[in-house]
């Protein structure tokens, strides 16, 4: 938690205003940021100076590990966070690719799980880092990608999170997630979420320890509609400790996790919070 109110305080404290032409709004902005999990620990990053909505960030995480590419079954499983951005933004509204309603295009799990191949058929990066993991084997470039350039003009939007790099020392996982771009009081409350618990789910399937997961921001920022209430209102609030997520035992295969895990098999506990805050969404 002191890493994500020191993230906070250093944009308003140092962070430069810059023109965003695709939501039209100014963003203050910093560049570089490294954000550390303990995973082996289990002290589960979750904000705790406002209520943080986790199950949808877990939800969302599911749907990408899935390969979904419709807000639609992003809802079904827990998370409207695709919503605006497969219906409401005019580019992808006017985009020839976009197949009707809910459709978010060759987006993220899309990419993780079936990435196409120049010369016919598909890769699945997420299968094979499984598979090379749970015999024991890191070949130095258990990588995940969801940045496929070639892609972009298929898809609503350039994935944020875009590469999770795995790496196995003995029997302990770790996990390095790559961030281009952050809206830091909506998405990064999300997205630490997602990274500590995408390290706890691939320790359980692969069969190892899980141990710190390290999450690198390029440009981090909070949008102009937002900076009230992060420096007036969240960052006067005082953090309480991290709570610790449990994760159902029985989750031991990737297909478990493609097939019959819900929300349920998630817990948290521990959880103390300050009030909600709703901060303005930008499409
Ligand atoms: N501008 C922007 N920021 C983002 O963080 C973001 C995007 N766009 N587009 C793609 C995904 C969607 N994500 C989202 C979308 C919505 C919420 C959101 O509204 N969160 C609320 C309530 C969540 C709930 O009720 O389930 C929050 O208070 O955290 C968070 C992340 C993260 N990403
Ligand atoms: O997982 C996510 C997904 C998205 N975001 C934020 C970061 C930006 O504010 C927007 C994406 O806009 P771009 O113009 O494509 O950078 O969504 C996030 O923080 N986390």
């Amino acid at each position: 938690m002191k890493q994500y109110l020191e993230l906070c305080q250093r944009i308003v404290d140092e962070g430069v205003w810059v023109a965003n032409e695709r939501t039209g709004k100014r963003c203050l902005t910093v560049i570089n940021a490294d954000l550390e999990y303990d995973v082996a620990g289990n002290q589960f990053p979750l904000i705790t100076t406002r209520k943080s909505f986790w199950k949808a960030a877990i939800a969302e995480f599911l749907g990408y590990i899935r390969g979904y590419d419709n807000a639609a079954d992003f809802r079904k499983l827990g998370a409207k966070t695709w919503d605006a951005n497969a219906n409401l933004n005019e580019a992808w509204l006017q985009n020839p690719h976009r197949r009707g309603e809910d459709d978010m295009g060759r987006v993220y799990g899309v990419q993780g799980r079936r990435w196409a191949k120049p010369d016919g058929g598909s890769v699945d990066q997420l299968r094979k880092v499984v598979d090379n993991l749970s015999r024991g084997v890191d070949d130095r470039g258990e990588i995940i990608s969801f940045y496929n350039p070639g892609e972009f003009h298929m898809g609503c939007l350039r994935p944020c999170m875009h590469t999770h790099n795995f790496s196995l020392l003995d029997d302990t996982l770790y996990l390095t997630s790559y961030q281009r771009s952050c809206d830091v009081p909506l998405g990064l409350n999300f997205n630490q979420v997602q990274v500590f618990t995408f390290l706890a789910l691939m320790a359980q399937i692969t069969g190892h320890q899980p141990g710190r997961a390290y999450h690198k921001i390029v440009n981090a920022h909070i949008y102009e509609d937002q900076l009230e209430l992060m420096r007036d209102v969240q960052l006067k609030r005082e953090p309480y400790p991290a709570p610790q997520l449990e994760i159902n035992p029985a989750i031991k295969s990737l297909e478990d996790l493609e097939t019959w895990v819900t929300l349920d098999d998630f817990k948290v506990h521990n959880y103390q919070h300050h009030d909600p805050i709703n901060y303005p969404f930008s499409v």
